[in-house]
């Protein structure tokens, strides 16, 4: 091409500017809707615009959008991120579709969701678990993971939960003499951040403590020594990361990049990922140093970062490990796995801990009635020793906790992806679709549950037959279901056994609906900064702490005002964790 035509042309673009970007726009739309009146499976949905799909109608809650497409659409439907259908179902014969298949080479489910850059980005598409695509090095990591639903990993971690709830209840009793209020959902958060990290390296955050030091109640700020300083930092970038991860799979690649404001929290996502994989490094590399400077006839502390980097070596913690493998993990698994611990286990319990004590405050009864059971099963309020085996016989309490994530689940739907076309009701799904399995839906369908807006956990006592199979897997099911449920569900019992034992609680006002803000989980929230589709917040508190003293003239009075429970040989369970290892046939 000389010089000329080039000349010429540009002439052309330049005195046709806007004739050309208009041809240019209508080109995309026409093309969009051809695409997408020629979908494949055609199901009922929100119209989508050009480019953005249905973003417009999401914003930035999720859940709150689902519930309204819900009601609109039925529970079978999909909605546009860009061009990208998702497909939503909450109906038990098409969950059974997605989740009910425990083994590899049946299940069509393997995978979280199709293939997303942003998610590569976060560094989740091929590392940890939740969202990663390579299935060999998933079920890796899953096998590793499996250590904390063992049993001596369980019975460390309620030691260790109980020592971390008492100390909270001991700031809480000073709190409630000088007649002050408190923010469960802060209080919560901060306790199951103390838990988590402990538990997962070993290493105090002092969060409560930084709390209660907030509050500057005794005029002193309290001695923190020899504790992970950027812990409780830590765990805020950890929140924001879980925030980060509907985002980045959710948005399309060209509007997260360019689109004003937009670019600019992708951005500080990215450094925000950044910061959580150097410090975990950091916290990785301290912990091996500590190792190899034990002498090797010396014990070494059973926390989850320990196990991973001493399994397969020759300071194995027998005690602990459940799985063995011919080669230690290498650094970048143990910082993928030891990142998992976190992504998964901070928000999801302690959300949920959060919103069942929102009920509780409500249901006064059924606090009642749960420190009956305890009373019954340990024969004492006063401190009674906890143990994994007593656990077990704590049916009303479980039924509590279920109750609790069914009316207000902290995880409100869920992904998961097949590797082939699959038949929903007659319609055709492509290999590779996002398909949310939306639990909020399930959980307040009147037809899975009868009158589900009551808070009313004797339904998880009478008849099993009642409950439609596939209507409530707050923990997923199959393959890849929650591997953190057993310690998840311990640290939730501790914490009420030790709750009914010390407080009496009450709330202040009885309409009240729980607030929350949705950061890829629904955090339960006192204050939010966030703008939400669904609620304006206003000022808000519930509870008011009162504490109990464990004396016998109190337990009678206790024990007049419970309701019995009926004999257990009236009472049907039904099992909240299934008894099926879904890994049998991974490796
Ligand atoms: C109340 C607490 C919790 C709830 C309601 C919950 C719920 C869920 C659900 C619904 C899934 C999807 C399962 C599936 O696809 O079948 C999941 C996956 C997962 N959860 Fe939890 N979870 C909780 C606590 C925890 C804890 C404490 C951990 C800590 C380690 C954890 C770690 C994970 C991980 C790593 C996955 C991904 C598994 C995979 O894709 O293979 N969760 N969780």
């Amino acid at each position: 091409m000389s010089i000329n035509t080039v000349y010429q042309l540009f002439n052309i673009i330049k005195s046709n500017f806007f004739s050309i970007v208009f041809l240019s726009i209508f080109i995309i739309v026409i093309q969009y809707y051809i695409n997408y009146f020629n979908r494949p499976s055609r199901l009922p949905g929100p119209f989508p615009l050009p480019i953005i799909g249905n973003i417009h109608q999401i914003g930035s809650d999720l859940a709150a959008a689902t519930d309204e497409f819900n009601k609109k659409y039925g529970d079978l439907y999909e909605f546009y991120m860009g061009s990208s259908p998702i497909v939503v179902i909450s109906k038990p014969n098409l969950v059974e579709k997605v989740w009910g298949s425990s083994s590899l080479k049946t299940t069509k489910f393997i995978m979280r969701n199709s293939y997303s850059e942003g998610i590569d980005e976060l560094g989740l598409g091929t590392k940890g678990m939740v969202l990663n695509r390579n299935i060999e090095v998933w079920a890796i990591n899953r096998k590793f993971m499996n250590v904390i639903s063992s049993p001596p990993f369980l019975r460390e971690s309620i030691n260790l939960s109980s020592k971390t709830i008492d100390k909270l209840f001991e700031y809480w009793k000073i709190i409630e003499k000088e007649g002050a209020q408190i923010d469960i959902s802060r209080w919560i958060d901060a306790l199951g951040a103390d838990i988590v990290a402990t538990t997962a390296t070993g290493k105090g955050i002092a969060a409560t403590t930084k709390l209660f030091d907030e509050l500057n109640i005794e005029n002193k700020k309290s001695k923190i020594q020899g504790i992970w300083q950027n812990g409780v930092k830590f765990t805020k970038a950890i929140h924001k990361y879980n925030e980060s991860m509907a985002f980045m799979m959710l948005l399309p690649k060209n509007f997260r990049k360019n689109f004003p404001l937009i670019k600019d929290l992708n951005k500080n996502y990215l450094d925000n990922k950044d910061w959580i994989y150097q410090e975990l490094d950091r916290i990785v590399s301290e912990k091996q140093k500590e190792i190899e400077n034990t002498p090797l006839d010396q014990p070494l502390e059973p926390n989850i970062l320990t196990l991973l980097l001493t399994t397969n070596t020759e300071r194995d913690l027998d005690k602990i490990s459940v799985s063995k493998f011919d080669r230690p993990l290498t650094n970048d698994e143990v910082i993928s796995i030891l990142r998992e611990v976190f992504t998964g286990g901070l928000d999801t319990t302690s959300n949920s801990v959060s919103f069942l004590m929102f009920y509780l405050a409500k249901h006064r009864e059924v606090y009642l009635k749960m420190r009956q059971e305890v009373l019954d099963v340990y024969g004492t309020l006063d401190n009674p020793v906890l143990t994994l085996e007593s656990y077990g016989k704590l049916k009303y309490t479980e039924a509590v906790i279920n109750e609790g994530i069914r009316i207000f689940p902290s995880v409100s739907s869920i992904p998961r992806a097949a590797t082939e076309d699959v038949e929903f009701d007659g319609y055709t799904i492509k290999a590779d679709t996002t398909v949310y399995t939306d639990f909020n839906a399930l959980n307040h369908n009147p037809k899975y549950f009868k009158d589900p807006e009551i808070f009313n956990p004797d339904r998880f006592l009478t008849d099993k037959e009642s409950f439609t199979k596939y209507s409530y897997i707050p923990f997923g099911n199959g393959v890849r279901v929650c591997p953190g449920r057993a310690w998840a569900m311990a640290q939730m019992k501790t914490f009420l056994i030790k709750l009914v034992c010390t407080f009496d609680i009450d709330s202040n006002d009885k309409n009240d609906t729980p607030k929350y803000v949705y950061r890829t989980f629904q955090a339960h929230r006192k204050f939010n900064k966030m703008p939400s589709i669904r609620h304006t917040f206003s000022k808000y508190a519930f509870s008011k702490i009162l504490p109990i003293v464990p004396s016998r003239m109190h337990l009678r009075k206790v024990d007049s005002m419970c309701v019995k429970l009926k004999s257990p040989s009236d009472i049907i369970i039904i099992p909240l964790i299934p008894n099926i290892d879904p890994h049998l046939d991974l490796i």
